[in-house]
């Protein structure tokens, strides 16, 4: 069973409008709010490639109650813990330029994280935990580590994406799977911008640490897979932009249902790539069809034999 952990979720308020001038009145032309945080996405997307998972994580007030039940009239399992404080709301402009303003966390208590811990006791060997998203101003950066390890315990994998210190330090716990963007990635090394052939030291660095599987996002510019067999480089198909909030949480709802498929490494690269691109030239998330017919414009090298 695949879980996904979303300790910050918000409702995502989409406003759309032609563009946005400072300092005035701005009017929407259409507006819609979804559930919304990374690993909240993860599960919105596996559900459309055809794969059922759980979602936990904390949610609270009227904003967390729209969160479960959405999520429920979607199919999806909410079993997130219920905190005093409301949940986020983050704001996603879409005018002539994309601008979020992602609301301040909730106040998160010792006891709902202990919640959550315990929770995790029903995970087993051949389970996937998606941890993702940012860690509350409330939860200690080691939040991602500690949960890592307590997957690792009961032999379930563990697939991460984060950025900053929660990042650092669970990158310690060797977690099967990360995907940071290459912003991420060079914060990570405290380099400057890499393209995807400067990032190979660093992806050798990462494969070093035990980690199964270490996948770069470069946006439109490709993406970097290394294993311990091989560091493949995949480029992205061209298309229109619609939309790039959720793209990252695609590459890794669709690296996890191709792996659930048991499609090749090289296959599983493709399939995320193809689910990351779909979701960027669509409105909302990526339907299978789109990601299908994307994967078609994928072709992935071989950059160097692995570590
Ligand atoms: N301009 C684009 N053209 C094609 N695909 C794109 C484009 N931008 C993003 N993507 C797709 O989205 C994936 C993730 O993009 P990106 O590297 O920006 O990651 P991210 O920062 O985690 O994403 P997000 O914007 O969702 O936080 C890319 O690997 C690619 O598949
Ligand atoms: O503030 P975080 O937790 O880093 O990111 C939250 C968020 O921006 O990420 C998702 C898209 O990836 C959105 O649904 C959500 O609003």
């Amino acid at each position: 069973m695949i879980f996904t952990v979303t300790l910050n979720p918000a409702i995502d308020h989409f406003v759309r409008l032609d563009r946005v001038e400072l300092g005035t009145v701005n009017r929407a032309s259409s507006d819609q709010k979804v559930a919304g945080g990374k690993g909240i996405n993860v599960s919105k997307v596996l559900k459309r490639l055809g794969h059922p998972s759980e979602t936990m994580g904390f949610i609270g007030g009227f904003t967390g109650r729209f969160i479960k039940e959405t999520l429920e009239q979607e199919g999806i399992t909410a079993n997130f813990t219920e905190i005093a404080s409301d949940t986020r709301i983050n704001i996603k402009i879409q005018a002539d330029q994309e601008t979020e303003i992602n609301g301040a966390s909730p106040r998160i208590l010792e006891e709902d994280l202990k919640n959550l811990i315990t929770q995790l006791e029903r995970l087993k060997a051949g389970d996937q935990l998606v941890l993702a998203g940012s860690v509350p101003e409330t939860i200690k950066d080691t939040i991602y580590m500690t949960l890592t390890e307590e997957a690792r315990k009961r032999k379930a994998d563990v697939f991460i994406d984060s950025s900053g210190r929660a990042f650092e330090y669970a990158i310690k716990a060797a977690p099967t799977f990360i995907k940071p963007n290459h912003h991420e990635l060079a914060e990570l090394f405290e380099t400057g911008p890499l393209t995807p052939k400067e990032s190979l030291p660093y992806v050798k660095e990462l494969l070093k640490k035990d980690i199964k599987y270490v996948l770069v996002s470069f946006a439109g510019e490709g993406a970097v897979l290394g294993t311990r067999e091989g560091i493949y480089f995949a480029n992205t198909p061209k298309g229109e932009l619609k939309n790039s909030v959720g793209a990252g949480d695609s590459v890794v709802a669709g690296f996890l249902a191709a792996l659930s498929e048991n499609k090749s490494t090289v296959d599983a690269f493709k399939f995320s790539v193809a689910a990351g691109s779909a979701t960027a030239f669509s409105e909302g998330f990526c339907q299978r069809e789109d990601v299908e017919e994307l994967m078609k414009e994928i072709n992935i090298i071989n950059l160097e034999e692995g570590v």
